[in-house]
């Protein structure tokens, strides 16, 4: 079993993140994962932040010569904020008296869509800044940290993931276009918006353009492809066990994503049965799927082909153009509080979905094939592929490209 952590602010001295239960032998470098959080900071319309804020990585446990121990992997990234913050972050008392009218200020007009009014509620306070330090996407620094630790195992296993963005606001990739493989990375990170399609980006591009002009703000969707998964992670014996399900709850967990959907997902319910599912057809004596619209799960397995889900996010909801709110000081009807905000952060937000499929294909993989050691999770993995009847066995031609 995997189990992974995340704790610190958003304006905090730094976040730390812990991942227990992966083998040892994995190849893990201060490099790889710092290039998976510069990837995060990618994408067109993120706002002042990203370019003065340095992630500061350490890896303090669970890593030596760069291979994992097979103990808990410890990583910490400073925040190089930190210095501005430090009185109105501070661990220690400090007296209210001090914190002046600027950054420390209290925030008492809550943003419409963000965690801040209904986290005072909850606990209990009677400004939004002790619920929004959390509830924001800083925190997502962490998971891809973690993420990154987790594809070095995946890939290992032959396993590899890419993210592309399909969707910013109304601006969508045209239906049936080309899927990126995991040799497009480098191209979709010179994307600025991080899509396959480059006359669609140019669209996104205007788009984005034009809700910055209007003082507003954009979601939109990503898709996360794994190539190389063996058939069976998951299971269909219980709800909890489902890889569908397990994906679901990881992608929903982060910030502002409000739907998922495995392969054609809802474009599925449009469809008859006979044009919703893969066929199976024999070729060269294996059984192969004649189209991937189920998305690489079948029962809440991976069926061996291309995994492909995708995340809804909703737009941000820090709008400069600020939204109508309550000033809960006054009980005044006031404009929500805005300092600064991203236009649209769709493009991290792959980055951060790819992040958590690969932390739960990790999981399932260790579920299911085990080891204290990489190559014992390998042995594992093929002997359990040797295994499988001739009769039963299926063709995946990308998978299989990949894992080659
Ligand atoms: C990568 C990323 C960057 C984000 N940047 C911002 C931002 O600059 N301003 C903002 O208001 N929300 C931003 N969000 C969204 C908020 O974190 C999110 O709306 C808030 O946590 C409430 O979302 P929820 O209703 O899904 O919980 C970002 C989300 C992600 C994933
Ligand atoms: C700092 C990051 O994202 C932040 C996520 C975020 C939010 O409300 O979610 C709000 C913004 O922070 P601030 O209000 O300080 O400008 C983003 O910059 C990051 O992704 O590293």
């Amino acid at each position: 079993m995997l189990r992974w952590l995340t704790a610190g602010e958003s304006h905090g001295p730094e976040l730390v993140a812990i991942l227990e239960g992966l083998p040892a032998g994995i190849p893990v470098t201060l490099d790889d994962i710092r290039a998976d959080l510069a990837r995060r900071k990618l994408g067109y319309g993120r706002g002042a932040r990203m370019k003065f804020e340095q992630d500061e990585l350490a890896i303090s446990g669970g890593v030596r010569h760069g291979l994992t121990l097979g103990s808990p992997v410890a990583l910490r990234i400073g925040n190089t904020e930190w210095p501005k913050w430090q009185q109105v972050m501070s661990a220690e008392p400090v007296d209210p008296a001090t914190l002046g009218k600027g950054r420390g200020a209290p925030l008492t007009r809550p943003r419409p869509g963000h965690a801040d009014l209904v986290g005072m509620q909850k606990y209990g306070f009677d400004e939004a800044r002790p619920v929004l330090e959390r509830a924001s996407a800083r925190e997502t620094a962490a998971r891809v940290a973690l993420g990154a630790v987790a594809r070095a195992f995946l890939a290992e296993l032959g396993i590899r993931l890419v993210s592309h963005t399909v969707a910013i606001g109304p601006v969508r990739v045209p239906e049936g276009s080309a899927l990126p493989m995991p040799s497009d990375v480098d191209a979709l990170d010179a994307d600025p918006l991080r899509c396959f399609d480059p006359a669609t980006s140019e669209r996104m591009v205007a788009e984005v353009d034009a809700a910055h002009k209007d003082g507003d703000t954009l979601g939109g969707v990503v898709e996360v492809l794994a190539y190389g998964l063996p058939p069976g992670l998951g299971s269909h014996v219980h709800w909890d066990r489902r890889l569908d399900a397990r994906l679901a709850a990881a992608l929903m967990g982060i910030q502002a994503i409000k739907g998922v959907e495995v392969g054609d997902g809802f474009l599925t319910t449009t469809r008859r049965g006979s044009a919703a599912h893969d066929e199976l057809h024999l070729a060269d004596g294996r059984i192969v799927r004649a189209s991937d619209r189920a998305g690489g799960t079948e029962g809440g397995m991976s069926t061996g082909t291309v995994l492909r889900v995708s995340a809804g996010m909703k737009p941000i909801a820090t709008v400069p153009h600020a939204l109508p709110t309550v000033d809960v000081a006054t009980g005044e009807p006031a404009p929500a509080h805005h300092q600064r905000s991203d236009v649209c952060a769709v493009p991290a937000a792959g980055v951060v979905a790819e992040a958590m499929v690969a932390l739960t294909l990790a999981d399932a993989v260790l579920e299911k094939f085990g080891g204290d050691s990489v190559a014992e999770t390998r042995r594992n993995l093929e002997a359990y592929l040797a295994a499988i009847p001739d009769s039963l066995a299926s063709q995946v031609a990308a998978s299989d490209a990949v894992r080659a």
